[in-house]
């Protein structure tokens, strides 16, 4: 077993493809670590660094604290098992588990023990004189771990190891990969980029974006409280709605997030309201997932929303409403944002505004000509693309509602994630 740190990696191929770009990674002893993000983001290329099947154009991998980079990956003691079920076709099912054994030259009988724990533990007991074209896909990349495991490494790798299955099948061996590896407290990086996978196996997720490590943390910590909005948009489904939100300071009452013609307030008592007062008169981003609204019967005042149904999705257990609330959404590129630089930018904000009575006083002189010359003075972050903006609301089975028709959306204020244009987290308290 072992601690892997990752410090500063980056990889630039030939040709000059980013694979990753300043990663640092601490993953302890025993611990189940998902390596999630979209196509081409580095997963890949930062598992084969860590197997040693990679060098890193700068940066260090770290084994229990020492420099691993001259290790081979036979001597980091690493198992990997990739999605194509890479099984020797002309040795049966036991053979293929115990040709690492063999080669190692371990004694005969030390060898049927180990290869009938590790087949007893993923199932496969019965099925080890089959040839692997003989057994099913789900079989196969079971006999796959069985023989990566059958070594007892140190480091166990596995890059979408489940993608080749059907979703059932895949529950299933999620389940058991979870529990076995949890029982043998091997220290696992997995990569995958299904985020189901990623919340109900993790220890801990690891966000990548082009190559930019975004966040990691719990499932739960990094589903609550994305540290970037492009984890906020990549986990979670439905989807969150990024909104276009203009920040101002009733001195007296609250803070007012206006949202297209709409209004949401949050008052001063909101421990959050005194950190958003920062943004006075600029754009920010609110981002509303489906669990944070619901139809209600009556507006109330700055604590609801109202818009009409755009087209609904029905899923049999509930539907999806998506509402139109003439507002802008904005769509997160896949570049993200460097979650440091985003905090460090955030802090030096909150710095700048010395005091916010001063800092209140030349906002609002500028957001006196209106929120569309504020807007335009603070610009439209770069690399932020703006649509019409449609809300996600879960309707309970029995509801009855239409295209077009016009509704009342009830908003959880304390569910809301508030983002700086840039991308980074509005650091409003971490629960
Ligand atoms: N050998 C290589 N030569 C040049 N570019 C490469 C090489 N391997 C990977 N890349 C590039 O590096 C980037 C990261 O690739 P990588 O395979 O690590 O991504 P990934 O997140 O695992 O993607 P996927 O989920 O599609 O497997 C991509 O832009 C890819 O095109």
């Amino acid at each position: 077993m072992a601690r892997i740190g990752l410090r500063d990696i980056t990889k630039v191929f030939p040709g000059g493809a980013v694979a990753l770009d300043g990663v640092d990674l601490d993953i302890a002893d025993g611990e189940l670590m998902v390596l999630i993000g979209p196509s081409g983001c580095g997963k890949s290329t930062l598992l084969r660094i860590i197997a040693g099947l990679e060098t890193p154009t700068s940066g260090e991998v770290h084994l229990d604290g020492m420099d691993a980079g001259h290790l081979s990956p036979k001597e980091r003691q690493v198992a990997m098992v990739f999605q194509n079920f890479a099984l020797y076709p002309h040795m049966r099912a036991g053979e293929n588990i115990a040709f690492p054994l063999r080669i190692s030259g371990m004694d005969p009988a030390a060898q049927g023990e180990r290869i009938a724990e590790s087949a007893g533990a993923l199932g496969v007991r019965e099925l080890l004189n089959r040839w692997p074209h003989q057994l099913s896909g789900g079989q196969r990349q079971r006999v796959a771990m069985g023989r990566a495991l059958v070594r007892q490494p140190r480091l166990f790798l596995l890059d979408e190891p489940l993608s080749n299955l059907d979703s059932g099948l895949r529950a299933e061996l999620r389940a058991e990969i979870s529990g076995m590896v949890r029982s043998l407290g091997v220290t696992t990086v997995y990569v995958t980029h299904d985020q189901t996978e990623a919340l109900t196996l993790a220890d801990r997720i690891a966000v990548l974006s082009q190559g930019v490590l975004q966040d990691v943390g719990t499932a739960g910590r990094v589903y609550d409280k994305p540290a970037t909005m492009f984890v906020a948009a990549f986990l979670g489904t439905p989807r969150i709605t990024l909104l276009e939100a203009f920040v101002y300071v009733y001195l007296n009452s609250h803070i007012a997030l206006r949202i297209g013609e709409q209004q949401l307030y949050l008052p001063w008592s909101d421990p959050r309201a005194r950190e958003l007062a920062h943004y006075h008169g600029e754009a920010i981003v609110v981002g509303v997932r489906a669990e944070a609204v619901a139809p209600i019967a009556e507006p109330r005042r700055g604590q609801s929303l109202r818009g009409s149904i755009r087209h609904l999705e029905h899923h049999g257990h509930e539907s999806l409403a998506f509402i139109d609330i003439g507002a802008t959404e904005i769509d997160v590129d896949p570049d993200g944002v460097r979650p440091r630089a985003a905090a460090a930018a955030a802090r030096r904000h909150a710095r700048a505004s010395e005091s916010l009575f001063n800092r209140f006083l030349d906002k609002i002189t500028r957001t006196e000509r209106g929120p569309e010359v504020a807007q335009a003075e603070n610009g439209h972050a770069g690399r932020h693309h703006l649509r019409p903006a449609e809300l996600t609301v879960r309707l309970p089975p029995r509801v009855r509602a239409a295209s077009g028709e016009n509704i009342t959306i009830g908003v959880r204020l304390d569910m809301l994630h508030f983002f700086e244009r840039r991308g980074g987290r509005i650091d409003v308290g971490w629960r």
